[in-house]
């Protein structure tokens, strides 16, 4: 099977990394637009609807627009924050549930997550699922991320000769705590209340680490147990790793490598902390299982290819 694909949006920082992931395929044909067409809203319904799978790679206005423009004959794979919750799209997660692989396979729309929401739910779900966390527990969590994850924009600030000295230092951002992952993780955990989420971007081009503490004693837990429910759930997941309990050679020198997940599809889980208060961790490459990687990863699934075709768990 050949799949004709078209990417809208190929030029920005989503689609370029796509657009590598592709190309390097035997079964997919690229459609393109071209470069002065590229915000062209016949030429972008012509490409729309001549593939049979077009990624959105978009601000979500745009992908609400491409949306529009597309019918139901093209499976869309839309990377936007702009249908993650809705009823019509199935969240592109396969490892959320058991079922979710199913709904995958028999959808033509399809909402990526967004990369702090897919390490924070990645952590949680498990755990929600398995009666260790009620869905009303106050829980919190901060990200550590690399400057890739706020698009050209952000990349140009960084990378530009001379960089802005303010930006040598990490910089927390999104403290009205009303980030735009805040329903998915909400939804998608299975919490009744949306969690306190503060990320921080540093001076990195790309990685993430999504840090959530958790009081033992309050919610009558121990590590042990949310390290079996968090193991069970991913025994059989190729892409994500649930690392060894009490076991200090996980850290890099006894602290964290947030970087060190870059250039796969690949998730690392950790249980930290101690006896009376635990720190789960998920570290991931937000344009790899954060964006990119993770729209691949859903486009093998929906047409029944090997879920890891072209994508890495090591680098
Ligand atoms: N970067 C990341 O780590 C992640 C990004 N995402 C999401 O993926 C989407 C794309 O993000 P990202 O790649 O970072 O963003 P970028 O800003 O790097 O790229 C967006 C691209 O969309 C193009 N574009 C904007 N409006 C239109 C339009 N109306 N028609 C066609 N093209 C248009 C832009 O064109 P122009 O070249 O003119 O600017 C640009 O090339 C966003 O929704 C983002 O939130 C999701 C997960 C992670
Ligand atoms: C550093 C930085 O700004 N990162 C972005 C995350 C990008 C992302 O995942 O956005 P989507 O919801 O579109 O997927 C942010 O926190 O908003």
């Amino acid at each position: 099977m050949t799949l004709k694909v078209f990417v809208d949006g190929q030029a920005g920082t989503t689609g370029l990394r796509l657009h590598d992931y592709l190309s390097a395929r035997d079964d997919v044909t690229l459609l393109q637009i071209d470069e002065a067409q590229r915000k062209n809203a016949d030429e972008r319904r012509r490409l729309l609807n001549e593939a049979d799978v077009a990624f959105l790679c978009l601000p979500d206005a745009a992908s609400r627009e491409a949306a529009a423009l597309t019918e139901m004959d093209t499976c869309l794979i839309d990377a936007s924050t702009a249908f993650r919750t809705h009823d019509d799209w199935v969240y592109g997660l396969p490892e959320l549930a058991d079922s979710q692989r199913d709904r995958l396979k028999t959808t033509q729309r399809i909402a990526v997550p967004g990369c702090h929401a897919s390490a924070f739910i990645l952590l949680t779900r498990p755990l929600r699922d398995a009666g260790l966390i009620p869905d009303s527990y106050p829980l919190s969590a901060t990200s550590l991320t690399g400057y890739s994850g706020g698009g050209k924009q952000m990349i140009a600030d960084y990378e530009a000769s001379p960089r802005d000295p303010r930006l040598d230092s990490p910089r927390p951002y999104a403290l009205g705590l009303a980030h735009k992952h805040l329903p998915e993780m909400r939804y998608h955990g299975r919490l009744a209340h949306a969690p306190i989420f503060q990320p921080i971007v540093g001076p990195f081009l790309k990685g993430l680490t999504v840090s959530i503490p958790l009081a033992l004693e309050t919610l009558g837990v121990t590590r042990q147990q949310l390290h079996d429910a968090l193991s069970a759930r991913y025994a059989n997941e190729a892409f994500v790793r649930v690392m060894p309990l009490n076991d200090d050679s996980v850290l890099d020198n006894g602290s964290f490598d947030v970087q060190a997940c870059n250039g796969t599809n690949r998730v690392d889980l950790f249980v930290l902390g101690n006896d009376e208060r635990a720190v789960l961790m998920a570290r991931l490459d937000n344009l790899g299982k954060g964006a990119a990687g993770a729209a691949i990863q859903c486009m093998n699934v929906r047409f029944g290819l090997p879920e890891d075709k072209g994508l890495a768990v090591y680098a």
